[in-house]
């Protein structure tokens, strides 16, 4: 469905899988009139441009960001503070800037020294996303029926707050406002957490002796197949998150620790019923997810 467009010209600073997806289902739905990119990478430039994912690529931040209205932060948040320094001259009084960042915190207080008087800053975050990266493995279906989080600051325009809300609504997903703090710890164990098992897990099976190693690609079954794919998430992107939700993730790891050596117990002492137990609640954990999925 087509819509009337809710921003003139839109910058996407990094146009890679998600800049690219939202570029893409801003497209589709018609809600900008210009869409840029301004990206340090020549390839991906090149390439959201052969695919007309953008009007216009640069790597000059001038260029990019001086007529933009709304500027979509799509880098890994490690680069945040230097995106900052690159646009924050550039930005015109009245811009709109979001982040698509899978941290909070550290995105807000790497961003928040740069921006001038007149910016209003709407930190969000989409519960969408692959395990592919680049503007070629970007789609514009991929925030429909998602969650948006956002997590504006106190004194943060509501317009603003509403403006960019909009733009997910229409984009087909589902918007929460949400404390920054929260967020973190939130997505440390529903995100982060379960790509650092992940990691490990594929890690471990790497790790073992040659003939082994052959075996586990061989013989790998569903559920380790399943970690592969997290596993072969963005590397720059991960190595960003860990470092930028350090504390939150850290906490979570160490319950997550104690779990373990508990359930590595039951299995030691055949304490079958402890086992059980653990595995039948959360088989309904599964269960509630889909249930609520479909209702
Ligand atoms: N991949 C996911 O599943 C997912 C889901 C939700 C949110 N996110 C978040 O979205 C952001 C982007 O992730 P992605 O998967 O699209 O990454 P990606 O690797 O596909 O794209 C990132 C792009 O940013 C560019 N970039 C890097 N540094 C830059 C800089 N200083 N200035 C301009 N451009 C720069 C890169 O060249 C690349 O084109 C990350 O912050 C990530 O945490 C990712
Ligand atoms: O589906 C995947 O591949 C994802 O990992 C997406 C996923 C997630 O953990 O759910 C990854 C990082 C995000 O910041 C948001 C979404």
């Amino acid at each position: 469905m087509t819509t009337s467009p809710l921003f003139k010209t839109v910058c996407f600073v990094g146009i890679g899988l998600i800049g690219s997806s939202l570029a893409r289902a801003m497209r589709k739905h018609g809600l900008a009139e210009r869409l840029l990119c301004l990206d340090v990478c020549e390839k991906a430039r090149t390439t959201a441009l052969a695919l007309s994912v953008v009007d216009s690529a640069t790597g000059n931040a001038a260029e990019a960001i001086s007529e933009a209205d709304l500027i979509v932060l799509g880098a890994p948040v490690g680069a945040t503070q230097a995106v900052g320094e690159a646009i924050g001259p550039h930005l015109k009084p009245g811009a709109i800037v979001t982040d698509v960042g899978s941290v909070k915190l550290a995105v807000i207080r790497d961003l928040t020294p740069y921006l001038p008087e007149g910016v209003e800053f709407v930190p969000g975050h989409p519960i969408a996303g692959t395990e592919h990266s680049g503007p070629e493995s970007g789609f514009a279906e991929l925030f429909e029926g998602r969650w948006q989080i956002l997590t504006p600051l106190p004194g943060c325009d509501q317009k603003a707050v509403d403006k960019v809300a909009e733009l997910w609504r229409r984009v087909g997903s589902q918007v929460e406002i949400m404390d920054p703090h929260h967020h973190d710890k939130v997505l440390a164990i529903t995100s982060h957490l379960p790509h650092l098992i992940a990691y490990t897990i594929v890690g471990t099976a790497n790790d073992l002796e040659g003939h082994m190693q052959q075996e586990v690609i061989k013989f790998s079954a569903s559920g380790f197949r399943d970690f592969t794919r997290i596993a072969a998430s963005d590397p720059i992107m991960w190595r960003d998150v860990f470092l930028n939700n350090r504390e939150a993730v850290l906490e979570v790891l160490q319950r997550f620790t104690e779990d373990l050596t508990a359930l590595q117990r039951s299995i030691r002492w055949g304490e079958g019923e402890v086992l059980q137990k653990r595995f039948t609640e959360t088989r309904a954990i599964r269960r509630a997810i889909i249930d609520a999925k479909q209702a």
